[in-house]
């Protein structure tokens, strides 16, 4: 067997073209488009690229996007008075900070700093809430974009066995929260997870959401199984590609899988987040 391809790349350009359409219809009738705000700490190359592609693609939709870079040395609470500020800015809908801010920062204090209002990118507690009470929240990025290709491609995750591989407080425990939302039986795997192989092996769908490049095995896969690499460690997914791929029926390639997806759930949220702002 040869898996199809959840072709995140095509998949998020379908999205990114209705985000464009209520972008324009925002516009006409606000007379303003939706406002991103990336708040970027320290000069990590890659988290730039990432910071950059999202601009770049904000551009793409007709949104704007303002830029917010510190330096490294700020302290937590310059980064939470920040966002604070953001949060209290009206002419500002979203809010985005990036993850990993430098190690002396409490990045949970900071992320808590955003108005779950504008917390476009689900990583507040309370966006967490409502993500594990589903009751409709911003979903955390990458989390929402997995779940936005799972659905474009119809797979079914009812009474489905999906393995999460990974519990980061924006990537694997999110993920695993929306899978149950969605009737499926979830199992986290994690770095104390003894057997992950045999874990592995018994899932429907395997979510990788690791950061540890081809730490899960082809062989691993069961025959028909859904496989989601959410790595990008190095720009290269968690999961051994190739192998995986003779096994499974569906797989994300890395890159054009989640990452374009992570991207298009941010601006798809940050529109959202626009118009529910203008309601009240
Ligand atoms: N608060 C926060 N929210 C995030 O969503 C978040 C974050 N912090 N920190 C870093 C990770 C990483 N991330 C990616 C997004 C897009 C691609 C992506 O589109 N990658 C392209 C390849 C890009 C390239 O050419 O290098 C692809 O997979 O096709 C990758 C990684 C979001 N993250």
């Amino acid at each position: 067997m040869t898996a199809r391809i959840l072709d995140g790349r095509a998949t998020s350009a379908a999205m990114l073209d209705r985000v464009r359409e209520e972008v324009a219809e925002f516009s006409r009738e606000h007379g303003r488009v939706p406002v991103l705000a990336t708040v970027l700490v320290g000069d990590d190359p890659a988290s730039h690229t990432y910071v950059r592609m999202k601009a770049n693609r904000c551009a793409k939709v007709g949104m704007e996007s303002r830029r917010v870079e510190l330096d490294a040395g700020i302290s937590t609470e310059t980064l939470v008075k920040t966002i604070r500020e953001l949060s209290a800015d009206p002419a500002v809908d979203g809010i985005l900070l990036q993850h990993p801010v430098p190690g002396h920062i409490d990045e949970r204090a900071a992320f808590e700093a955003i108005d779950p209002a504008k917390d476009v990118d689900g990583v507040t507690r309370t966006s967490f809430a409502r993500m594990a009470f589903d009751e409709g929240g911003f979903a955390s990025a990458t989390p929402g974009g997995i779940m936005a290709l799972l659905d474009a491609y119809e797979i079914p995750l009812s009474g489905k066995h999906a393995v999460v591989v990974g519990r980061s407080p924006i990537l694997g425990k999110p993920v695993g929260m929306l899978l149950l939302a969605r009737d499926a039986t979830v199992t986290y795997c994690h770095s104390r997870t003894r057997d992950l192989a045999e874990h592995v092996a018994r899932a429907d769908i395997v979510v990788a959401a690791v950061g540890r490049p081809e730490l899960i095995r082809g062989e691993w896969i069961k025959p028909g199984a859904v496989v989601v690499d959410a790595g990008y460690a190095d720009n290269r997914g968690d999961v051994e590609y190739e192998a995986a791929a003779e096994r499974a029926s569906f797989i994300t390639p890395v890159p054009g899988g989640v990452g374009p997806m992570t991207i298009a759930t941010l601006l798809a949220q940050t529109v959202r987040a626009a118009r529910e702002g203008t309601e009240k």
